[in-house]
């Protein structure tokens, strides 16, 4: 098992990751990367929009930087600039910790985290020449979200560049209402776990048109009408109820509905992602920047208390007299 994120097979340098520092700078907006996270649920199409959405930057001659955090994927569409496969062998990880499937992904997620450092130095020295840096995540999507590790690589991304996390929804298979209400109330839990810029993605609209979708978070009561088609039963009066909840929550969303497979709506998801990225400039960065410096008003107030309790308990003593004679 390898123990250095690899790049090309190179090593990263011994470097500090970089900070976005405070992006007031339209200039230093424009030249910082950003950093875009699929989450998604096994086999909404991460993979397959990370393929398309490579591919559509290729065109744009912006190739992105590809980083795979999937160490079970079997085989990647695309080639990947760093992936996690090179550093942690999952299959080793199962059988030397004796775990499952789900245990040997979060153990070599776990793993790959503390070499988080080397990746961040790599990301760092590639940042001046791709604009978007992409991550594909494991399909066991609360591994990545609800793990010690995906949330230290989660913020740590988001502390050093702009990072936007995108939620892949299957459309077809959301398309009845107590399911479509059931992923709603994952991308909310997702989002209120990252706190991150957010996009949810409507992916498969090759298959089925996202409309429904955007009625029925646009339109309560079109919403509730699809309930009552659906039945009259306790869960339908439940999610009544949660869907008022909710409400908020699509009010302030953004959705974009693409087809991963014919690469239908990528300008729109694009647009979707510049605008996430202002929201991070404009509501996420001076957040992040409040709590750094509330932490370090707090750390200075202790210092501060223990030096005043120090003084406080020193005494001056006179010892006994010495005989010089
Ligand atoms: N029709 C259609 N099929 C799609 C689209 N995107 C993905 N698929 C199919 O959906 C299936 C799952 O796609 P993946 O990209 O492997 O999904 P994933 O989310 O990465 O899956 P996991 O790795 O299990 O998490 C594959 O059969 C894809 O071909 C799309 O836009 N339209």
């Amino acid at each position: 098992m390898g123990d250095t994120p690899m790049e090309g097979g190179s090593k990263a340098a011994d470097k500090q990751p970089a900070s976005v520092g405070d992006g007031s700078g339209a200039a230093a907006r424009e030249a910082a990367p950003v950093n875009i996270i699929m989450i998604g649920m096994a086999g909404s199409g991460k993979t397959t929009l990370m393929q398309r959405v490579n591919a559509y930057l290729h065109e744009r001659k912006e190739a992105p930087y590809v980083v795979n955090l999937d160490p079970a994927v079997a085989k990647l569409p695309f080639q990947a600039n760093i992936d996690i496969r090179d550093t942690v062998d999952y299959k080793q990880v199962m059988s030397e910790y004796r775990l499952g499937p789900n245990g040997g992904i979060l153990t070599s997620l776990n793993l790959f985290a503390t070499k988080l450092d080397q990746v961040m130095e790599i990301v760092e020295k590639r940042a001046s020449s791709h604009k978007y840096f992409l991550y594909d995540t494991p399909g066991q999507i609360e591994i990545f979200t609800w793990s010690a590790s995906g949330t230290i690589i989660t913020n740590t991304l988001a502390a050093s560049y702009p990072t936007v996390v995108v939620y892949v929804v299957d459309t077809p298979r959301t398309a009845s209402p107590a399911t479509f209400m059931s992923n709603m109330m994952y991308a909310c839990s997702i989002l209120y776990k990252t706190q991150l810029p957010f996009l949810v993605v409507f992916n498969k609209t090759d298959v089925v048109d996202d409309g429904f979708a955007r009625e029925w978070m646009s339109d309560f009561e079109s919403f509730q009408r699809a309930l009552s088609d659906d039945d009259e039963s306790f869960m339908s009066s439940l999610m009544n109820s949660m869907c008022l909840v909710l409400d908020e929550f699509y009010a302030q969303l953004r959705t974009v509905g693409v087809s991963a497979m014919t690469g239908q709506g990528m300008p729109e998801l694009f647009e979707k992602i510049d605008d996430a990225v202002k929201e991070y400039y404009d509501e996420f960065l001076p957040s992040l920047q409040r709590q750094i410096q509330q932490k370090r008003d707090s750390e200075r107030a202790q210092k501060d208390e223990q030096l005043r309790r120090l003084m406080n308990d020193l005494t001056v003593t006179e010892g006994k007299e010495v005989d010089l004679g």
